[in-house]
């Protein structure tokens, strides 16, 4: 049968893992590697999605766990799916819920059923499982549906991941069973293990047997060491058929979106540019800026003077200074605007050092300038 969701591998770097390449969807073709805003609640926070398409983002990403809860799944049903409801004609991949009960959720019991939790909202009791998670992700017609796991908490003891990663492999083939329409949404898999690398290699035989389009490296970036992260990253990425679409969950800010592009890594997420967005911080490519620092008072210079976007085009520190200081919405939509702009144009960046093959040269370019992570 036809997969809705397909990889094609364009090209190999020579001298590391990076690769170019492209995931066909129902919704347009994606070329990666590729940064993915996050749009929880159904918006990219702070941006239209015009905007946030404007930018070249191809891909956003949404929350069963949030819009389960509020407004629920059957009213973005009733509104025609995720796309109609919020306007955005790209694709659109939704996580299955199950970090966000375990980072959320008033967390009450994990059965081989499921999991039992409380809102985060109003404290009502819920029941999240495999097949609840699918019917889910079903109604909100995401092009990529990913499957109801555990992620296990940082740092938990063999056993515990071990009898997790068991349990999840049991849930990833009650979503497989579940999803019947598999030409509109693709299920894509998702290796635990925690990090314990044979528990690695043992998540992944089990999760790739069941030959789905597209896997994910779950259980990290849950505040382990950025050393720690990598070296499981080094021989666990190779784990994955190269033939398939590649995400790593949750990763990241520029240094770990370079770390995970060099290990073969095609697919990223990270909350991190509207969220510090928020906080008065920005990404640009001299380093971090903190635009509430008073050095900037008088600063009348862009933001970020290597970038195009309209933010940068428009507007002087000192002027995002002043809106952070007065608390104006203005402040989290400029800086939301170009923080995403900074990381979708550096994979932009990235695509195309591979493809000229001078990938490392690019990463120690951008290193060099960035200065300390
Ligand atoms: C920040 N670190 C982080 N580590 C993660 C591990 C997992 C994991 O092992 N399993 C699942 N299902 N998701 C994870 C996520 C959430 C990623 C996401 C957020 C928003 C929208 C869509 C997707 C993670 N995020
Ligand atoms: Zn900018």
């Amino acid at each position: 049968m036809k997969h809705a969701v397909t990889y094609e591998l364009l090209k190999k770097d020579s001298r590391t893992k990076a690769r170019r390449g492209r995931v066909h969807t129902p919704h347009g073709t994606i070329e990666t590697p590729v940064f993915m805003p996050v749009g929880t609640a159904a918006t990219v926070k702070a941006m239209r999605p015009e905007q946030v398409k404007e930018m070249g983002a191809q891909i956003i990403l949404s929350n069963t766990y949030h819009l389960y809860l509020r407004p629920g799944h059957e009213i973005v049903r009733e509104a025609g799916g995720l796309h109609k409801f919020m306007n955005w004609d790209r694709a659109i991949l939704t996580d299955s819920g199950g970090f966000q009960v375990f980072s959320l959720g008033a967390l009450r019991k994990i059965t081989e059923e499921g999991v039992q939790f409380r809102s985060h909202i109003d404290g009502s009791k819920h029941m999240l499982s495999p097949e609840k998670s699918m019917e889910i992700q079903n109604a909100l017609g995401s092009d990529i549906m990913m499957a109801f796991d555990e992620c296990a908490p940082y740092p938990s003891d063999r056993d515990y991941v071990k009898n997790s990663l068991e349990r999840t492999t049991r849930w990833l083939k009650r979503c497989k069973e579940y999803h019947k329409d598999t030409e509109r949404q693709s299920l894509f898999g998702i290796m635990q293990g925690g990090m314990y690398k044979d528990l690695r290699y043992e998540s992944a035989m089990q999760v790739v047997d069941l030959d789905l389009p597209g896997y994910a490296i779950g259980g990290l970036s849950v505040g382990e060491p950025k050393e720690l992260m990598l070296d499981i990253l080094d021989d666990c990425v190779d784990y994955l058929p190269e033939e398939k679409a590649r995400y790593l969950m949750g990763v990241g800010s520029p240094d770990y979106l370079f770390e995970g592009v060099e290990r073969g890594v095609d697919m990223f997420d990270c909350v991190l540019p509207t969220r510090i967005a928020r906080h008065g911080m920005a990404m640009t490519s001299y380093g971090r800026v903190n635009i509430k620092n008073a050095k900037y008072e008088r600063d009348f210079e862009a933001l970020d003077p290597e970038c195009d976007c309209y933010t940068c085009r428009n507007y002087s520190k000192a002027y995002l200074r002043h809106l952070y200081k007065c608390d104006e919405m203005l402040s989290a939509m400029l800086l939301s605007n170009h923080n995403l702009h900074f990381l979708v144009n550096m994979m932009g960046n990235i695509r195309k050092a591979i493809e000229e093959d001078r990938f490392l040269e690019y990463k120690n370019e951008f290193y060099t300038k960035y200065g300390r992570f």
